[in-house]
């Protein structure tokens, strides 16, 4: 029985992952594939390193090894940044491997060309792993939702801030503390700006565009805002309104096909599906066109999802359901959708403007800080009326969000 030959470029927390999920089912992968999957390589970048690898894998710092090792079938890519994983990843399917990556980073700048490249190369390049860690999402848009013509996608897509807003609500954390907890977990990215800040789950959300719409927005058009300004405080005032923020990815196509939306902390009622999604873990809203709402839950980082995550790539790779490029033809017009009632609010501070989503109706205005203000129950008037006498809250948008299941809305603003 021949073997599949991979390698690894990465032996951090994902790496280890796919190393650990191809050693644990190696059996299962047997039974399905028929062939045994064998590790040849594995590139790292610091030698001195002390690791657990079994010694007949080559343990290498240069990439032409691993380009050498002859019929080398796939690549796992778990590596850091947008170069050298850039030019490495071209390199490979120059040479005909197939690629599976778990580098938002790099694909959603490169993906949609890198694709093109696999496509006109007759390889495959997988990429569940780069969006919301054990999630299935993108094998369920381009393998399961093919007649479907995605509307809208929401998402907690990102670990580290889920988590650190948890236990921040919960335990009462600092954010430092909780920010150290989702590293030492490995959660977090090497450089955990990109998590706190927004960019991580701001590079998920396009690839994401790319996977259901065929195309990704411009970058600019995009909000991006991530969770440092947040407080325990805050999150635990809110909470005493059954309401959570949660940091929440959104894109929804205009009845011009242009693709809008952002990542930001929005405020959740305990009646939405995200309130209950809580530490490590990610959730995805797709609205289809046949399906209606779809709410895909589960972890959203760390070593076993993630290696998950590509080895189920690898299988789906391996079983040739990757075989056509997944850009699809962006052909409807005809989106524009009634709305839900959901106003993204913008709040002026420090002369800029941050945005939270909120229900529309509006009653009560309840104190819950300094100065944030809760509002129970109103009418879209009230709404219009808070809008025109507060020169500093603006409502820019109506979003195509989930409708809350009762008709108590509540909304949240600085007043
Ligand atoms: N952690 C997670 O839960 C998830 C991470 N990802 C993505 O997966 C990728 C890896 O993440 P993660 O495993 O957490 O990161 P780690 O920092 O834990 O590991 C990175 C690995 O890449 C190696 N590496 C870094 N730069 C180079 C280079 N230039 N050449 C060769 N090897 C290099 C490092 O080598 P050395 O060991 O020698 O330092 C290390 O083994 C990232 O792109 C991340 O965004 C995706 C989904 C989830
Ligand atoms: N740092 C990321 C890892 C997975 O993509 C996260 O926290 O979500």
């Amino acid at each position: 029985m021949s073997a599949i030959n991979v390698a690894l470029l990465g032996f951090g927390t994902v790496g280890q992952g796919v190393c650990e999920a191809i050693d644990t089912h190696q059996e299962r992968l047997k039974e399905v594939l028929g062939k045994e999957v064998k590790i040849r390589a594995i590139l790292i970048k610091d030698p001195s390193k002390q690791r657990e690898i079994d010694p007949s894998i080559r343990i290498t710092t240069d990439f032409k090894d691993i380009l050498d090792i002859p019929d080398l079938h796939v690549i796992f890519e778990a590596i850091v940044g947008e170069e050298p994983t850039y030019t490495y990843v071209t390199q490979a399917i120059e040479k005909g491997i197939h690629v599976i990556t778990a580098n938002k980073a790099m694909f959603a700048k490169y993906g949609p060309e890198l694709l093109k490249k696999a496509s006109h190369n007759g390889v495959s390049l997988g990429f569940e792993a780069t969006t919301a860690g054990g999630i299935p999402v993108i094998g369920t848009i381009r393998q399961l939702l093919k007649v479907n013509e995605i509307k809208s996608i929401q998402g907690i897509l990102n670990g580290t801030s889920n988590f650190i807003l948890s236990q921040m609500r919960k335990k009462g954390l600092s954010f430092e503390t909780a920010l150290k907890q989702a590293q030492e977990k490995g959660y977090a990215e090497a450089d955990p700006t990109n998590d706190i800040e927004g960019y991580d789950a701001f590079y998920k959300l396009l690839i994401l565009s790319q996977t259901a719409f065929g195309r990704q927005p411009d970058w600019k058009d995009i909000r991006q805002k991530g969770i440092t300004h947040l407080t325990a405080e805050w999150l635990q005032a809110a909470e005493s309104f059954r309401l959570r923020f949660k940091h929440v990815g959104s894109l929804e196509r205009d009845g011009f096909n242009r693709i809008k939306g952002g990542v930001e902390p929005i405020l959740v009622h305990d009646t939405h599906p995200f309130y209950g999604v809580e530490d490590v873990e990610n959730a995805i809203s797709l609205k289809g066109s046949l399906v209606g709402r779809v709410t895909l839950l589960g972890p959203g980082a760390g070593k076993y999802p993630t290696g998950s995550a590509m080895v189920e790539d690898f299988l789906s790779l391996i079983e040739g359901k990757y075989t056509v490029s997944p850009e699809k033809t962006v052909t409807s017009e005809d989106i524009q959708e009634e709305s839900m009632g959901q106003w993204v609010l913008r709040f002026k501070e420090k002369e800029e403007y941050q945005s939270w989503i909120t229900p529309f109706t509006l009653k009560d205005r309840i104190q819950l800080g300094d100065d944030l203000y809760v509002f129970v129950e109103g009418r879209q008037e009230e709404l219009d009326y808070l809008l025109q006498s507060h020169e500093h809250i603006q409502a820019v948008s109506i979003l195509d969000e989930i409708p809350l299941e009762n008709e108590v809305k509540e909304g949240l603003a600085v007043s």
